[in-house]
């Protein structure tokens, strides 16, 4: 990175290692606003960065939320970069005193899906304990090929800058437990009971998630209603009842499981009595689907969930799922 030069004509936001600034992530959120990208040595240096930062966390991370504050839990993105815009105008960006958890899916189908996890990492970069970033099913490279990420990277920068996020990708977390109550996760639980926390931390993280396991079933798995197991009808992960809910929870003495991964048409849904929440913060997902997106404000003191439902904002004229290899799209529709 140290030979890449920026363009003497350049005037966008300058990232400088190892200090990344919230000024910095404010400047870099204004530029991409206007649709202009920052220099590739820059894209380059924060993903690296990133790296490196990821390469010190874990497959189970742990946050400690005081008595007097809040923690806001957002779910999927999913590249729609102004209307995360627009949960930081609602709800103020990330700082000391307003930390955040995305819960992964960041990218795919939205086209800004460049801007958004660049608008994630410099933020996380600036707070790295108070912006926290777990992994979905959409941090893959099976996905980023079929879903827009690796077009989208490839047109707007390089293929080697993909490989970079990849990598990154593939050191995110794979969940967190905030002040030892809340299990937060993107897909779900798990094909057998019994599973404790300390099994999860165990978990490999850094691969590509495999065919089946623990690790591909907190990003892909989905509650269902009723009790018992089902195979998902994703063909990866399980589907769960309320009784394998309450079985985790019991087992790891949590009191409730947050996680996203299925839009929502309020952006989140209560379910399994109230111990498990989806929350999902795409709103109008993929330009069409009229859902409103969400996110949940938990106080330190007591963990109780406060719902915040929000509409689409207007994004400039590039569609979804712009950067997708054509030829697949025409396979899946
Ligand atoms: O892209 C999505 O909507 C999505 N979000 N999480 N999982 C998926 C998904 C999974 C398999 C096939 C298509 C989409
Ligand atoms: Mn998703
Ligand atoms: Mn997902």
């Amino acid at each position: 990175v140290a030979h890449m030069d920026v363009d003497s004509t350049y005037a966008g936001p300058v990232y400088q290692s190892g200090a990344c600034t919230a000024e910095f992530c404010q400047s870099l959120m204004q530029h991409q606003k206007q649709e202009k990208i920052i220099a590739k040595k820059y894209a380059y240096q924060i993903v690296l960065d990133m790296i490196e930062m990821l390469k010190g966390s874990s497959t189970l991370v742990d946050i400690e939320v005081p008595d007097a504050g809040e923690v806001t839990v957002c779910g999927d993105v999913h590249g729609q970069f102004y209307d995360l815009l627009n949960i930081f105008s609602m709800n103020g960006v990330p700082s000391q005193d307003n930390p955040y958890l995305f819960n992964g899916d960041f990218v795919d189908r939205g086209s800004f899906s460049v801007e958004v996890i660049l608008t994630l990492f410099a933020w996380k970069l600036a707070f790295p304990k108070h912006l926290h970033l777990a992994r979905g099913n959409h941090e893959t490279r099976n996905m980023n090929k079929l879903y827009g990420f690796e077009g989208e990277v490839t047109k707007k920068y390089d293929e080697e800058l993909y490989q970079l996020f990849c990598e990154a990708f593939c050191l995110l977390p794979l969940c967190h437990v905030i002040n030892n109550q809340v299990f937060v996760v993107h897909g779900g639980l798990f094909s057998k009971d019994d599973v404790t926390l300390d099994a999860i931390r165990k978990v490999n993280r850094d691969q590509e998630p495999p065919d089946e396991g623990l690790m591909t079933e907190m990003l892909w798995s989905d509650p269902q209603p009723g009790r018992g197991r089902q195979p998902s009808k994703r063909g990866v992960g399980v589907a769960f009842g309320q009784d394998v809910t309450e079985n985790f929870l019991k087992t790891n003495n949590l009191k409730m499981v947050i996680r996203s991964h299925e839009m929502k048409e309020e952006g989140y849904e209560i379910e399994h009595s109230g111990r498990l929440v989806t929350v999902f913060s795409a709103p109008n997902y993929c330009d069409q689907m009229g859902n409103k997106g969400a996110f949940i404000r938990l106080d330190g003191k007591t963990m109780t969930p406060k719902y915040t439902s929000f509409a689409h904002v207007p994004h400039p004229n590039v569609r979804p799922m712009q950067y997708a290899n054509p030829m697949l799209g025409q396979l899946f529709g």
